[in-house]
């Protein structure tokens, strides 16, 4: 389903795109915040652009709600300035929202209410971005009842409430989210970026900073270690399809037939299962480049092996990297010859999925 159907959401008189990119419609200089008698975030600049989605990364403690929060304005900066030229509202869904005694609809309607949200367009809104979540029933248990992902559905939904335009503040939105939801916010979020909202999230899902994120900063310590922009993003190239195949032949055979495919132009990684040291039979797993996974498949087939199933797109951010400072295109790892082992050891050419 996509949202904005019914354009309730889009603001009258704002184009769709070609919003104009303001430097600063959110600055940071040099914020500083001192929780429990720890400096926790140390001399934090940060800019976010009208339109922009700025993604923040880190390891657990790094800093990242406390800096949204300040962004929320529920903590004051010890030291430092912030900003704020967006025009429109400031809508935040941070972490552990409260499981007052009321539902999910009771809920949300109170809070479209507090915000000022007229109640004709709030009750449309209501609707349609609890058909988008999935809420199902879901809208009439109260919050104390609901499981973590239908509470993290409600608070997103809470947040969304006034429309897109300001600034939207989100505490690792995809958590807990199932798939379905998953693949719903981040269009959502999309659409919303087209039409001029400032985002800003903590989030560690690497397919979503691969498609929302103008500008990655990760934080280390409460510090900013690295930032990277788009352009840095665009080097990742294009999305990448698992394929898992299943390979016959004699060692020689497989061999001749590993080198000759592992060469082939969109080829990323391979790893090779040993089924038993007798036999035959070896199952593959592929990392291509989605444009040559069509040419790929039909090699492998040529080749006598068959494909057991194809996975679509992996993002190609490593994490483990990222947040220790590497650039989201690196990868770890060589190529490596290839050669045979028992079952319990793979294979990789080129690296691993980690
Ligand atoms: N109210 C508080 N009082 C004292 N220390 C706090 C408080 N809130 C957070 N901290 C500390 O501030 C540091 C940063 O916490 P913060 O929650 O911002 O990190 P985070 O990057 O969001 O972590 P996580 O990924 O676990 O959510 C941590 O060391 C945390 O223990």
């Amino acid at each position: 389903m996509k949202w904005g159907k019914h354009e309730l959401l889009r603001q009258p008189g704002k184009p769709k795109n070609n919003v104009q990119k303001l430097m600063a419609g959110v600055s940071l200089r040099q914020v500083s915040k001192h929780l429990g008698g720890e400096l926790v975030l140390r001399e934090i600049s940060l800019d976010v652009g009208v339109g922009e989605c700025v993604v923040l990364v880190g390891r657990n403690g790094s800093g990242k709600s406390t800096l949204l929060r300040i962004l929320a304005g529920f903590l004051l900066p010890d030291g430092g300035s912030v900003c704020q030229t967006v025009k429109g509202e400031k809508m935040y869904a941070l972490d552990g929202l409260p499981r007052l005694p009321f539902t999910s609809a009771e809920y949300l309607w109170e809070m479209g209410r507090i915000r000022g949200v007229r109640p004709t367009l709030l009750r449309q809104r209501i609707h349609e971005l609890s058909e988008l979540f999935f809420l199902g029933t879901a809208m009439d248990q109260k919050l104390p009842l609901l499981s973590k992902g239908t509470l993290q559905k409600v608070n997103l939904i809470q947040a969304m409430l006034p429309g897109p335009g300001g600034l939207i503040l989100l505490d690792e939105p995809l958590s807990g989210l199932d798939i379905p939801a998953q693949q719903a916010v981040v269009s959502l979020l999309q659409q919303w970026k087209q039409e001029g909202t400032s985002i800003v999230t903590a989030c560690h899902e690497p397919l979503f900073i691969e498609r929302m994120a103008d500008q990655v900063y990760v934080l280390q310590k409460g510090r900013v270690l690295r930032q990277w922009s788009r352009s840095d993003l665009k080097e990742l190239g294009e999305p990448v399809i698992r394929i898992h195949s299943l390979m016959t032949g004699s060692d020689t055979e497989l061999s001749d037939t590993y080198s000759k495919l592992a060469e082939q132009k969109g080829v990323l990684d391979i790893y090779r299962h040993r089924e038993s040291n007798n036999g035959s039979e070896e199952f593959w797993d592929w990392k291509v480049k989605r444009s040559r996974s069509d040419h790929i498949i039909g090699m492998i087939l040529a080749a006598g092996g068959s494909i057991v199933s194809v996975l679509q797109e992996e993002s190609q951010i490593h994490m483990e990297r990222l947040l220790k400072g590497h650039h989201p295109s690196e990868h770890p790892g060589e190529r490596v010859a290839p050669s045979t082992r028992p079952h319990s050891q793979s294979e990789v050419a080129g690296g691993g999925f980690s």
